[in-house]
């Protein structure tokens, strides 16, 4: 890192630094996408060169692909890996539970299939992305073009049935035109505030033709870390249930951190 970023920036940061931990030699690697994940294929570029770490890596987006191969880690496509040993992404909204929404930069697709194919999902956050209720977030819901106002007046219909505190669906736009996913799809975004069952919501979404996944993650994330500007993370380990506190100390003017568990 050449200077030093905002502090929202630096959360993402130490919580991408710290999920490293988690890699080891010869691994392949799921590579989420976002500004945190981009950290994270930094740092795993940095390991690469610096200290001649071999992994492979699996990206989750054209956009994560371009900057691993910037990175000089080496590319391969899931069909290639078939099963990955750890996917590390990030989050737009994390529960106590561990459950999430994902899929605010369009990914949530790929990031599913990849997360669903690794033995461990660590999932790197800061902790303005934390609520008690999913669903302040609005949530993404990947659907094919063909017919999409139709599968939105289902979603919208099936809503009604559902306990949630919203119920406006809107079509997601980059500018002026409707955005398109990797996949050439559509992404609507459903403003539902409160999910109080995310998983008979999940269910319930991707049983509509038309819809391709949904950003609900549910049952995925194994660890989920959460950094804060000041070098503190936070990692919580769902199989034991422990939460663990540590501080990452920063050296060589704040460019690199490096864990002083405590
Ligand atoms: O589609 C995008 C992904 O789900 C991201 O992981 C998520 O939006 C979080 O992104 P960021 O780290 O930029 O907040």
């Amino acid at each position: 890192m050449s200077a030093k970023p905002d502090p929202i920036d630096m959360a993402k940061y130490v919580s991408a630094l710290r999920a490293l931990d988690y890699v080891q030699d010869g691994m392949r690697i799921g590579l989420g996408t976002g500004s945190t994940a981009a950290w994270m294929v930094r740092g795993l570029g940095e390991r690469v060169r610096r200290d001649g770490l071999r992994v492979t890596g699996v990206p989750t987006s054209s956009r994560t692909a371009s900057l691993a191969r910037e990175c000089g880690i080496q590319v391969i496509t899931l069909e290639d890996a078939k099963w990955l040993d750890l996917t590390i992404d990030g989050a737009d909204e994390f529960d106590p539970g561990l459950g999430l929404i994902k899929g605010g930069g369009g990914a949530l697709l790929q990031e599913k299939i990849v997360a669903t194919a690794s033995d461990m999902m660590v999932v790197i956050t800061d902790s303005s992305k934390a609520v008690d209720t999913l669903g302040a977030f609005p949530l993404p819901v990947e659907v094919i073009p063909f017919g999409w106002q139709t599968t939105k007046a289902l979603i919208e219909e099936s809503l009604i049935g559902m306990d949630v505190a919203g119920r406006q669906v809107t079509l997601r736009l980059n500018r002026d035109a409707p955005y398109r996913t990797d996949e050439g799809n559509l992404i609507l975004d459903l403003h539902l505030r409160r999910i109080g069952n995310a998983r008979q919501l999940s269910l319930m979404l991707n049983q509509i033709p038309g819809v391709v996944e949904n950003g609900l993650f549910l049952d995925i994330c194994d660890v989920l870390i959460t950094g804060e500007a000041d070098g503190g993370v936070e990692v919580h380990d769902g199989a034991s249930g422990t939460v663990t506190h540590e501080r990452m100390e920063m050296r060589n003017g704040g460019n690199i951190f490096t864990n002083d568990a405590g």
